[in-house]
């Protein structure tokens, strides 16, 4: 099987990052309805479950003593404390999909995202930011999901956050959402076709481009 020249595994890694309420999770659903290419890791975290959300669909939800084993046994490629809570990146299930040529999508914080580019060097960066401050917070507000409390902790949190986008390898606003969808799903067809001209195979490249 081709091998990507800049790692051991032949699928791409795209990790997306922003300040809560940016709208990385609304980007990244929309994203892979359209593209069956990738996948979104399912993190696990040590954060209560909000009102919708399911157990080993949005998260796996663990108490810390289970976390701080997966610490202890090295079962996170990445992991940081966010917000108050801890969430990590699975490694066996990243690095399965990538072996077998899937593509992976991290929808992490900007500490996971710097931690994975150390270890994945070919891995995409993309730091998605709010049009406004005042967007920023009347998106968290118009969510209905966090305490005024937990807003207000996560507005604070959002600026040194967003001081780190310069070192991602892209930048998106989410201002209008198809206008940022679109910069997203570029992105990654770019990334695709970049991984297919390292290959030999002419067919791959032109496959790649959906020439033939
Ligand atoms: N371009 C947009 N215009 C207006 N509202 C948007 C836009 N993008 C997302 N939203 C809305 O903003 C809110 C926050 O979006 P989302 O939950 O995707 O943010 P997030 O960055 O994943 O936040 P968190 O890190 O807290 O999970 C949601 O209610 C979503 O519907
Ligand atoms: N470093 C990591 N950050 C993660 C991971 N999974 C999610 N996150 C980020 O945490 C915050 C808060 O998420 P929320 O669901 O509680 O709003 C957000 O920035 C996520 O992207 C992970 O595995 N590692």
């Amino acid at each position: 099987m081709q091998q990507n020249t800049l790692t051991e595994y032949p699928g791409n890694l795209y990790v997306v990052a922003a300040p809560s309420g940016a709208g990385k999770s609304s980007l990244v659903k929309a994203l892979m309805e359209v593209d069956a290419g990738v996948k979104a890791s399912i993190s696990h975290t040590t954060r209560a479950p909000r009102g919708q959300e399911v157990d080993g669909r949005e998260y796996f939800f663990v108490d810390n003593a289970t976390f701080d084993t997966m610490v202890a046994n090295q079962d996170f490629l990445e992991w940081a404390q966010v917000h108050g809570n801890r969430y990590g990146t699975s490694r066996q299930a990243v690095e399965q999909r990538l072996s077998e040529g899937g593509d992976v999508l991290l929808e992490i914080d900007y500490q996971g995202a710097l931690q994975i580019k150390q270890i994945f060097p070919h891995a995409v960066l993309v730091f998605v930011l709010p049009p406004s401050w005042e967007e920023l917070r009347s998106r968290l507000q118009r969510r209905g999901e966090d305490s005024a409390e937990t807003i207000e902790q996560r507005l604070v949190n959002a600026e040194q956050e967003m001081a780190q986008a310069a070192k991602f390898d892209f930048v998106i606003i989410n201002e209008l959402f198809e206008r940022a969808l679109f910069d997203l799903k570029s992105i990654v067809h770019a990334q695709r076709l970049k991984y297919a001209a390292q290959s030999r195979s002419r067919a791959t490249v032109f496959s790649a481009l959906h020439i033939i």
